[in-house]
């Protein structure tokens, strides 16, 4: 508490008394003249310095007229420092103390604002300098100088130097009078040496304010530069005071003119803004003094009210990346610095200890070792065991690969007997139809016949020889290769079992995260390679599926062109006899010779599409093999046998070598659904290795069937090459399915020929209409269209052909039915010539009686030919009698909703005629779904039938 005496008053003046003007002021602290430097700086400063530290803003300022000891407080002797040097002292102590968790930065500026003009004390050259303000709000002095220094010697000599150059006038009121405010700014930057991505800044600054003191001209007895001097000091003065005038009014006016001076401007947060301020007011004792007293206390306590609104400084600071580097470096440092540290504080006690430790760590290093030698060696049996599981995967694709090729080889050489046994054969049967001709005609059997007495014998070729030896050879290689692959596929299992017992035992010996990755790549490794065996297998199958596709190609160039030829000849034929083409039989010609390409392209590519995807499956099917169980190879053998056996299916049938004369052929329209499917999944006939007579596709189905069952019934046996026995056997064999093939082709002929015969009389009656329940379903296997069509269409028909269609006797031949062959062949063979005998008077009748409800060839039942994408109506006109003899007969649709296969007859040809009405009703019941049936004119006259 302060108590201001009024010095005029008079205690003994009654009436005066109550116009004293002695007036108490209340403070935070008084200090009488006894005070000490210390207990002042503690009492009002010294509590400023942890805030300060903690980011807190504070500002300490001496008040006070002229010559009351502002200076004095503020900065003090060297023998009584002031509050600069004590707070200055106190604040490095303290960032001394807290420095090993925060790292701090000190700055410190230091300026007067002598006659409201700036000049920075620390560097005067630098001339006035203005304030301004930032985009904070904060106001800065543009250009002082501030010193970065934690040391507070070097503070203290920076503080002493800016006070020399400080402006201090003597004046009559105070021989040391400070012109100008003095203002000692210190900044204090920390934040925590635990540096992070975002780290926590603390800044505050601290502002000590030794102030000019007001003055009185007639006490300063002033003159010129001082008394400009001090109406500068009391004009800030004043304003100050009014900032505090304003500042303290409760509801009062709320604008702050700080801008009245530069030391308002510079005070603007000390005063009312984000700072602890303190306020040391200066008074004189003298009773002299007692206006300057009055409104220094006035004022003093007016500032007591004031309210600011102090918060803390923080930045929170989050670092580029680029920053990250030297971060790490000082993370790593302080590290470094604490370790260092430590060792010392902990070098007596760590000598006992290390011992201990030092046993431990060989203990460890000891166990890891065994363990890892122990993880070594496992790890070397599995990658053992994968390896020869590699090795023996590739020898049996080698051997797959190798078993594809005798495949293709064998089939090769079956076509070649093949060729050769029909050449035979159809040497045999023109010897058996001459024969035939000669005991029906009687004038002919009167007159020397040039057929031979016995059937020509026909030796084998040098060719066709090999191709037995070779194929002899094919199936022993063949035989050699199972035998190698059971081996193999044993050895892989007993691989597989090795591999799987230590792939069990791994798991329980892997103690570290290191060990179960280096498994598990090690395990990575071993699936990629058989992925890798994967892809050359497929590569092997496509190469081989390639040799297959070439092939077929070449087969299918050669019928195009063996069609080709035949139609040319046909067209050549009626323009030399320049015969009556009808118009759309022309349309069909130039319909077909721009669908010839397409139509066998069609072939090609469903025929490719049938033998891809199954050597495809067979082969995917064998090369999982050895990833699988002894069951699933066991399964994948049967897909091989499968894919082997179906593949033999795509073996075209043979035709008969085109150009002859007598095998001119006119392609016959058939079911359109059996022209589907033969164009879909019968290979194109094709005359191969020479001349060859037609021949049934069961023939070489059933070779191929029987030379199939042949390895297998060998599968079980020794390693042993063949012996002279069984090459005899198998030789043996191959000429039985000669001698089968050609009793079941003699079959087939004699079929064709019921087929074309007439019913014997009694008439028969006709047929109902053929059911689809009738028809044999399509076979989605690839298969030729063999005689087993004809034999499941050939319903009964009449006593006779009823007694002859449903014997089984067309079905491929079985192994016992064998013996029973030669026995039959010459009731087969008067069968044969009664037939033929009938099918020519039928034709000639119908030449006279059925002509003309004949119509012209048209573009048949086959989808594929019609000309406009309808099917053909019947022709309501009838032809002239005399016909184009190339023609084919087909009955009215209305009577055969089913359709009716029609038969094409050459009428060019002596004794031969168009068919007669009925007998293509009979023939359309007998024998619809037929593939395709040619008819060919031989010299003798009579109609020979072939079909495949
Ligand atoms: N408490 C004190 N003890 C001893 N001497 C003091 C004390 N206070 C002031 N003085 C002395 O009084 C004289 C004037 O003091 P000072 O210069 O500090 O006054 P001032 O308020 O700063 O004046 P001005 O405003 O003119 O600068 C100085 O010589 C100083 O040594």
């Amino acid at each position: 508490m302060v108590v201001l005496m009024d010095p005029g008053e008079d205690p003994d003046d009654i009436l005066r008394a109550n116009r004293s003007r002695e007036k108490t002021y209340m403070f935070d602290v008084a200090f009488d003249c006894s005070a000490s430097q210390e207990e002042v700086y503690r009492s009002t400063t010294k509590g400023l310095i942890e805030g300060l530290i903690s980011g807190y803003n504070a500002t300490v300022f001496a008040y006070g007229p002229t010559g009351c000891g502002k200076t004095y407080t503020m900065l003090g002797t060297d023998t009584e420092p002031g509050i600069y040097v004590r707070t200055l002292n106190d604040l490095f102590h303290a960032i001394e103390e807290t420095s090993d968790d925060m790292q701090y930065s000190v700055s410190m500026s230091y300026l007067e604002i002598y006659n409201e003009m700036i000049r920075d004390l620390l560097n005067p050259a630098s001339g006035f300098l203005d304030l301004r303000e930032d985009s904070k709000g904060e106001i800065q002095v543009a250009g002082i100088t501030e010193v970065s220094t934690i040391n507070a010697r070097e503070i203290m000599d920076l503080l002493m130097k800016g006070n020399k150059q400080r402006t201090q006038e003597p004046t009559a009121a105070n021989q040391t009078s400070s012109r100008s405010h003095a203002v000692l700014q210190v900044a204090v930057r920390q934040q925590s040496r635990c540096r992070d991505i975002l780290q926590e800044v603390r800044f505050a600054r601290l502002f000590m304010i030794d102030l000019a003191g007001s003055e009185r001209a007639s006490q300063t007895q002033n003159r010129g530069q001082r008394l400009k001097e001090g109406a500068h000091i009391n004009r800030s003065l004043l304003a100050l005071g009014n900032c505090i005038n304003a500042l303290s009014e409760k509801n009062g006016n709320k604008y702050i003119n700080y801008r009245d001076s530069k030391l308002t401007r510079l005070l603007k947060d000390s005063l009312g803004g984000n700072s602890r301020t303190v306020m040391i007011a200066h008074i004189s004792p003298a009773s002299s003094a007692f206006e300057e007293s009055r409104n220094t206390l006035t004022y003093a306590d007016r500032a007591k009210s004031i309210r600011t609104r102090v918060k803390r400084n923080l930045l929170n600071v989050s670092y580029h990346i680029a920053q990250y580097t030297s971060i790490i470096s000082d993370l790593r440092s302080e590290i470094q610095r604490l370790k260092n540290k430590i060792s010392e504080q902990a070098s007596h006690t760590h000598g006992e200890r290390a011992d201990i430790r030092q046993v431990q760590a060989e203990v460890q290093a000891h166990s890891s070792l065994q363990s890892r030698a122990e993880m070594d060696q496992l790890r070397e049996q599995l990658i053992r065991a994968f390896r020869q599981q590699m090795d023996i995967r590739r020898s049996l694709m080698e051997l797959e690969n190798r078993h594809m090729d005798i495949q293709i080889d064998t089939s090769k050489h079956l076509l070649t007997i093949t060729d050769w046994e029909q050449e035979r054969s159809r040497r045999v049967r023109k010897w058996h139809a001459e024969r035939r001709k000669e005991s029906v005609s009687k004038e002919d059997s009167e007159k020397e016949c040039d057929s031979p007495e016995s059937p020509p014998d026909m030796s084998e070729t040098q060719e066709v020889t090999m191709a037995r030896e070779n194929l002899v050879a094919l199936m022993a290689e063949q035989k050699k290769i199972r035998k190698k692959k059971v081996v193999l596929e044993r050895r892989l299992r007993e691989l597989r079992g090795e591999a799987r017992r230590v792939e069990e035992l791994l798991p329980r010996r892997v103690s570290s995260e290191d060990q179960r990755e280096v498994l598990g790549l090690l395990c990575k490794v071993h699936e990629l390679e058989i992925e890798n065996t994967e892809m050359q297998s497929h590569a092997l199958l496509k190469d081989s599926v390639i040799r297959h596709k070439d092939f077929v190609v070449q087969r299918f160039e050669q019928h195009s062109r063996l069609c080709h030829e035949i139609i040319q000849q046909q067209r050549q034929f009626i323009n030399d006899h320049r015969l009556l083409v009808p118009q759309q039989l022309q349309q069909l010609y130039e319909v077909y010779s721009r669908e010839r390409d397409d139509r066998s392209l069609d072939r090609a590519v469903a025929l490719d599409k049938v033998t891809i995807r199954t050597l495809r499956e067979g082969s995917l099917a064998k090369m999982a093999t050895p990833l699988q169980d002894v069951e699933s190879d066991q399964e994948s053998v049967h897909t091989l046998r499968g894919r082997t056996t179906t593949r033999r299916h795509t073996l075209p049938p043979i035709l008969p070598e085109p150009g002859g004369d007598s095998n001119r052929v006119f392609k016959n329209s058939p079911h359109p659904r059996q022209i589907k499917h033969s164009l879909v999944m019968t290979p194109p006939p094709i005359h191969i290795n020479g001349p060859a007579s037609q021949e049934d596709s069961t023939l070489s189905h059933s070779v191929s069937s029987h030379l199939d069952t042949s390895p297998e019934s060998s599968e079980n046996g020794v390693d042993a090459p063949l012996s002279g026995q069984e090459r005899q056997q198998i030789l043996r064999g191959v000429k039985s399915i000669s001698v089968k093939a050609a009793c079941r082709r003699s079959r087939v002929l004699e079929a064709d020929a019921l087929l074309l015969a007439p019913p014997p009389s009694p008439p028969l009656s006709p047929l109902p209409p053929r059911g689809p329940a009738h028809r044999p379903a399509p076979s989605p296997q690839l298969r030729h269209a063999s005689s087993d069509d004809n034999l499941s269409s050939s319903t009964g028909d009449g006593p006779a052909l009823q007694g002859t269609w449903t014997r089984p006797r067309l079905r491929p031949p079985a192994p016992r039915d064998m013996p029973r062959e030669p026995d039959s062949q010459a009731r087969r063979r008067k069968r044969r010539s009664r037939s033929f005998e009938v099918t020519g008077q039928a034709l000639s009748q119908s030449k006279v009686t059925v002509a003309p409800r004949f119509r012209p060839l048209d573009s048949t039942s086959d989808t594929h030919l019609h000309i406009s994408g309808q099917p053909p109506a019947p022709l309501p006109r009838p032809l002239p009698r005399a016909a184009p003899p190339l023609t084919r007969a087909r009955p009215p649709h209305s009577t055969h909703p089913t359709g009716s296969p029609a038969v094409a007859s050459d009428s060019s040809s002596p004794g031969l005629s168009l068919g007669h009405l009925g007998l293509h009703k009979r023939r359309a019941h007998l024998r619809p779904p037929q593939p395709l049936l040619y008819v060919s004119t031989a010299h003798t006259g009579g109609p020979r039938t072939r079909k495949h």
